[in-house]
């Protein structure tokens, strides 16, 4: 990972079937070789990476987020946020499909696998590593926040909060900073 703390990728999604239909154009692409992007036929932007139609959810991954998730085992905070007009394919890129079913997996479910790999591979190379792995799924939606992992709970308000300790999170999470 380079030493700059953030880094931005544009990903350009294939057209889908009914844009295809529509006769809707491609316009924007990725300059062959390089991390830019061409808006129409001349107006150029610069990213750290970019990724054209064709590139794969694991090369987004191995890319973008797998250095982080090395970082995250030595210690440090590492945050992947996707961004993005409806229909650009942050879903997609984020969720994706299972890892199992073709390759779509998404960088939740590679986040997950490599997570625990790597916290394997250091509890066997290092004594008394201990590591404890804690997840939340929340939904910020037009200023109301949904605990994804307990549907029972949708309509319930949670608030985002700081303790005293700097932790933010949700009443539940900061209780779970609290025990630790
Ligand atoms: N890289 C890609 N390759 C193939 N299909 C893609 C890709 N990215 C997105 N899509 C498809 O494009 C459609 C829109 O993508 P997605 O639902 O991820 O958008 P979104 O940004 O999450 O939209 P919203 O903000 O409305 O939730 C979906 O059908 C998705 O499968």
């Amino acid at each position: 990972m380079s030493e700059v703390c953030v880094q931005v990728a544009a990903r350009i999604r294939p057209l889908l079937p009914r844009e295809v239909l529509h006769n809707h154009q491609v316009c924007v692409r990725v300059v062959p070789g390089s991390a830019q992007v061409m808006l129409g036929s001349d107006r150029l932007f610069s990213f750290d990476h970019a990724f054209g139609p064709t590139d794969s959810q694991d090369e987004v991954y191995e890319s973008c987020v797998r250095p982080l998730v090395e970082s995250l085992v030595d210690g440090y905070n590492a945050t992947v946020f996707c961004y993005g007009q409806t229909g650009s394919g942050k879903t997609y890129t984020v969720g994706g499909g299972h890892l199992g079913s073709g390759g779509y997996g998404g960088i939740i479910d590679r986040v997950a696998q490599d997570v625990f790999l790597l916290l394997g591979e250091k509890r066997k190379n290092s004594d008394g590593v201990e590591a404890k792995v804690r997840v939340s799924y929340i939904e910020l939606y037009k200023e109301e926040l949904r605990d994804l992992l307990e549907l029972h709970t949708v309509h319930k308000e949670l608030h985002i909060r700081e303790d005293e300790r700097g932790n933010t999170g949700n009443e539940k999470t900061l209780r779970m900073c609290r025990c630790l």
